[in-house]
């Protein structure tokens, strides 16, 4: 048995498909559910964190077609929460179903989580996180004709999106209710979607309409629980170098200094790959002796049994 405690942070192919019904999706969390309970039959701890791009962009679309003035549209950080509350409810009950399945039995409670962020954070006046549906250049010109207000860009040669507001995470409102559950061996789902945004105004928490990146809200709550291991994981089983070009190469096992010489190379894509990347670079400065691991669902197997993934150390371990 291992023991060890891990920060999980799940990506968007861990929850949906092209297909966004709730079915659909809680479908998808039950595949992504046989991967995790891997980690649990060999006794670590885990600690679930989610994206919510998607959904939290699709519920904001819904918000706005239903809205009246009796009935208004939620702003982006009640979202958020209700995004936290929806994912968490399919997530506990696929983790719940595929560890009986497998003899298994630990509790699983979702914590709405808030996250603090610096009201002066300059993420604030300059959107760029995509959230909800993509959109071709015809679709987007009238919608965004129609919402002055709203910041629409192309993301990754994929499409159009609405971009808003991350701001960058300082702390986790929550992180000692996350603590006393994994001390009474409760599996936590936390920081949902990167976490509510809030700002601490004097005794309030004041929500701001924003979407904190949960790659990083998950390497604050690593930091915050002391965690052994922080593993982000996404569609592709490695971080490369080069990538998708005819001479691209996989990391195994790289160090922080050899991923700051591949951020400076412009290696890593902004909005996809930087933010992991980076989110592992400040997990293992705060932690020498602890790792951040990069790789996908369906390489957990792999990891566990011989160690295949993008291993990010602080430095290279010396060898005599
Ligand atoms: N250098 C790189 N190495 C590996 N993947 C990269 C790289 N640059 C960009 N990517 C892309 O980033 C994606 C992960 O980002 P994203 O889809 O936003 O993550 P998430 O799984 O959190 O939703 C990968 O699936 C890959 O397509
Ligand atoms: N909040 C957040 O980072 O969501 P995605 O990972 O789905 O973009």
């Amino acid at each position: 048995m291992t023991n060890r405690k891990i920060v999980v942070a799940l990506g968007g192919n861990a929850i949906l498909s092209k297909d966004a019904s709730a079915s659909a999706q809680q479908q998808a969390l039950r595949s992504t559910a046989r991967y995790l309970v891997e980690f649990i039959k060999q006794g670590d701890q885990l600690i679930i964190a989610h994206g919510n791009g998607p959904q939290v962009g699709n519920l904001l679309l819904q918000q706005a077609a239903g809205s009246t003035e009796s009935n208004p549209a939620m702003p982006i950080d009640t979202a958020v929460a209700m995004t936290q509350g929806s994912i968490g409810y399919w997530m506990q009950n696929a983790l719940r179903e595929v560890m009986a399945e497998e003899g298994l039995q630990q509790d699983v409670a979702t914590v709405v989580t808030q996250v603090e962020v610096s009201a002066d954070d300059p993420a604030f006046s300059d959107p760029s996180k995509p959230i909800g549906p993509f959109y071709t250049k015809d679709e987007v010109k009238p919608i965004a004709a129609a919402h002055p207000e709203q910041t629409f860009v192309e993301d990754a040669s994929r499409g159009y999106r609405r971009v808003v507001p991350s701001p960058k995470p300082t702390g986790v409102v929550e992180a000692g209710v996350v603590n006393k559950l994994v001390d009474a061996h409760v599996i936590p789902i936390a920081v949902g979607g990167g976490g509510v945004p809030v700002v601490r105004e004097n005794n309030q928490l004041v929500g701001r309409e924003a979407v904190i990146d949960k790659d990083f809200a998950s390497e604050k709550l690593a930091e915050l629980v002391d965690a052994d291991l922080l593993i982000i994981l996404t569609a592709v089983d490695n971080i490369y170098v080069n990538f998708n070009q005819p001479d691209q190469k996989q990391l195994t096992n790289v160090t922080v200094p050899e991923l700051k010489q591949f951020i400076k190379e412009g290696q890593f894509a902004k909005g996809s790959m930087l933010p992991k990347v980076e989110a592992a670079i400040a997990f293992v400065e705060h932690r020498p002796d602890a790792k951040a691991v990069v790789t996908s669902l369906e390489n957990v197997g792999e990891f566990l049994s011989n160690g295949t993934g993008t291993i990010i150390s602080k430095a290279a371990v010396a060898s005599n």
